[in-house]
C-alpha cells in the first residue's frame, strides 16, 4: 500500500517511519525545502529516540521518501495523512491555516479518490471545512471526483514517539464512509500484533476526543500541583500522596507527578484551544480555566521559592539550571518552564548558567531572540554550560528543572565544592531528601 503524509514534523516524520517499518510505501511531504534537503541526506530534523535509524532502515529499503511537492505523488496514493501544524491563533484557538492549506492542493490536483485523514490536532467541527475546501476546489475545476475525510488523532508522546506509535494503548479513527474505514483498517492491521484496539467512531467524537484526552492529563498534573503546593503548607508529602491514591485503580498512577508545570508543544495549546472552542459555543471550560491559571502560577513557583530562600535578594546572585527542554528524551522546548524560569531570573538581575544534554542549540536561539532586551547589555548574563558540574560553578542556588537519566545520580560531593551556595531545588522531585541533606544542601523539592 502506498501513502503520503503531509508535514514532516514531529508526529509526521514518526508516523510515516513507522508505517514504513511495518511495510507501507510512504512518502513524507514538507513546504520547508530545507528539513526535505536534510532528510534525503539522511539529517534528521529534530531528537527522538531511536528515530534516526528507523528513518536511515527505511530510506535504504527503498519503502520512505521524501519530497516537498505533494501532488507529484497524488495520483499514485489513495491515502493521504495530514500532519501539519495547528499552532495557536492570538486568541488561543488553533490556527487552521495549513490544514485548510493540504486540503486546497488535493483539491486542486486529485484525479482520483483520496481518503484524506487529518491526524494533527483540530477542533472539533475541522473535517468539514477541510470536506468543504476539496469540494470547493473540485467545483473550480467544474469536476466531480469522489474523496473522503477522517479523523485520526494522534497520541504519541514526545522522547516516546515510536514506542507510542508502535504500540499505542488504542488508535482512534473518525469515519463517515465504510470505505474510508476499510482503508484505515487495511494500513494498521499489520501494527495489531502488538496488541491494541483501534476504535472507530463518528469524525465530531474522534476530533473531540483528542482534546478532551489531553485536557484530562492536564488537568490531572495542575490537580497534583495544587495538592504539592497545599501538601507543602500543612506538611505532608506529595510523594506519598501520590502513591497513596495511585494505587486506586480508578484513579491509576500514571501522569500524576507534581513539578514545576507542564509544557510542550500540546498541553499548553490544547488547553487553550478547547476552552476557545467552549467559548464560541458559549460555554464556560471553568475547570480548564483553573488548570491553565495554576500551570502557570506553577512555571513559577521554583522562582519564588529562591525568593523566599534570599529574602528577594536576588540580583547579582548565579542560578544553575539543569535541564531545559520542556521534559526529558527531546529538544523541543516550546513552553518550557526553563524559559519562564530564566526570565524571572534575568529581571531579578540573576546571573543563569544552564545545561541541558540535548536542548542547548535550541535553548540558545530563544534565549537570545526571546529575552534580547534583558542580556543586551551584559551577554554574560547567561552562560550555557558544557556539562552539570560546569553549569554549577559558583552558584549561589541549583534549580532542576527537566528530569533527564543523566541528572539523577550526580556526585554530589563534586557539586557541592563546585558551588558557593548550598539552595538546591527540585523542581521534578527526583532526589532523596535525607541523602541531600547529609551532603550539606539546603533541599526543597515541590510538595
Ligand atoms: N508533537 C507532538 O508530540 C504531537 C503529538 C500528537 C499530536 N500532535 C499534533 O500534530 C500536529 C503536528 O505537530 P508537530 O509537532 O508534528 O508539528 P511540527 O511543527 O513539528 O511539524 C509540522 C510540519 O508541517 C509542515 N507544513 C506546514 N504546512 C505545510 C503544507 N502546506 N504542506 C506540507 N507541509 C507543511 C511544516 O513545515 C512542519 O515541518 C499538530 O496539530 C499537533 O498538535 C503533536
Ligand atoms: O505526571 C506528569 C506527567 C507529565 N508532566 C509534564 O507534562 C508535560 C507534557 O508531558 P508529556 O505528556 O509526557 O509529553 P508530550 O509529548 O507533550 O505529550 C502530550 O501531548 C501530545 C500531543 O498532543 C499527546 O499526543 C500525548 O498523548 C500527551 O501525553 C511535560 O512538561 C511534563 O514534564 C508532569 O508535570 N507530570
Amino acid at each position: 500500500m502506498k501513502i503520503a503524509i503531509v508535514g514532516t514534523g514531529y508526529v509526521g516524520l514518526v508516523s510515516g517511519t513507522c508505517f514504513a517499518e511495518m511495510g507501507v510505501d510512504v512518502t513524507c511531504v514538507d513546504i520547508d525545502a530545507n528539513k526535505i534537503n536534510n532528510l534525503i541526506k539522511g539529517i534528521i530534523p529534530i531528537y527522538e529516540p531511536g528515530l534516526e535509524d528507523m528513518v536511515l532502515r527505511n530510506v535504504k529499503a527503498e519503502r520512505l521518501h521524501f519530497t516537498t511537492n505533494l501532488t507529484s505523488v497524488l495520483n499514485d496514493i489513495q491515502v493521504v495523512f495530514s500532519a501539519v501544524g495547528t499552532p495557536p491563533d492570538a486568541d488561543g484557538s488553533a490556527d487552521l491555516q495549513y490544514v485548510l492549506e493540504v486540503a486546497r492542493t488535493i483539491g486542486q490536483n486529485m484525479q482520483q479518490y483520496i481518503l484524506l485523514v487529518t491526524k494533527s490536532t483540530v477542533p472539533v467541527g475541522t473535517a468539514s471545512l477541510v470536506r468543504q475546501t476539496i469540494q470547493t476546489e473540485l467545483d473550480k475545476r467544474g469536476v466531480s471526483i469522489d474523496f473522503d475525510v477522517a479523523s485520526n488523532p494522534e497520541f504519541l508522546k514526545e522522547g516516546d514517539a515510536i514506542k507510542d506509535f508502535m504500540s499505542p494503548d488504542r488508535v482512534v479513527v473518525g469515519v463517515e464512509s465504510e470505505k474510508a474505514k476499510e482503508l484505515i483498517t487495511k494500513l494498521y492491521r499489520p501494527f495489531l500484533l502488538n496488541n491494541f484496539r483501534v476504535i472507530f467512531m463518528d469524525i465530531l467524537s474522534a476530533e473531540m476526543t483528542k482534546y478532551a484526552a489531553n485536557a484530562m492529563l492536564a488537568t490531572r498534573i495542575s490537580f497534583m500541583n495544587d495538592m504539592a503546593n497545599l501538601c507543602e503548607l500543612v506538611g505532608a508529602d506529595i510523594n506519598m500522596v501520590r502513591k497513596g491514591i495511585g494505587t486506586d485503580q480508578r484513579i491509576g498512577g500514571k501522569f500524576l507527578y507534581a513539578g514545576c508545570g507542564y509544557g510542550g508543544s500540546c498541553f499548553p495549546k490544547d488547553v487553550k484551544a478547547l476552552i476557545q472552542t467552549a467559548d464560541k459555543n458559549g460555554y464556560d471550560l471553568r475547570v480548564l480555566k483553573a488548570v491553565e491559571n495554576v500551570n502557570a502560577y506553577q512555571k513559577q513557583v521554583l522562582f519564588h521559592k529562591l525568593e523566599k530562600h534570599f529574602k528577594s535578594d536576588l540580583a547579582g546572585k548565579t542560578i544553575a539550571i539543569w535541564g531545559l527542554s520542556f521534559k526529558p528524551n527531546t529538544d523541543d522546548m516550546r513552553e518550557a518552564p526553563s524559559l519562564v524560569l530564566i526570565e524571572k531570573l534575568l529581571q531579578a538581575g540573576c546571573k543563569v548558567r544552564a545545561f541541558d544534554p540535548v536542548a542547548m542549540h535550541e535553548a540558545k536561539q530563544i534565549v537570545h531572540s526571546k529575552m534580547a532586551d534583558l542580556i543586551q547589555t551584559d551577554s554574560s548574563k547567561i552562560y550555557f554550560a558544557n556539562d552539570i558540574y560546569d553549569a554549577v560553578l559558583d552558584a549561589d542556588a541549583l534549580m532542576l528543572v527537566t528530569e533527564w537519566k543523566e541528572f539523577r545520580m550526580p556526585s554530589w560531593g563534586v557539586v557541592k565544592k563546585s558551588m558557593k551556595g548550598v539552595l538546591v531545588l527540585d523542581g521534578r522531585n527526583i532526589y532523596d531528601k535525607s541523602e541531600m541533606q547529609e551532603f550539606g544542601f539546603t533541599y526543597e523539592p515541590i510538595g
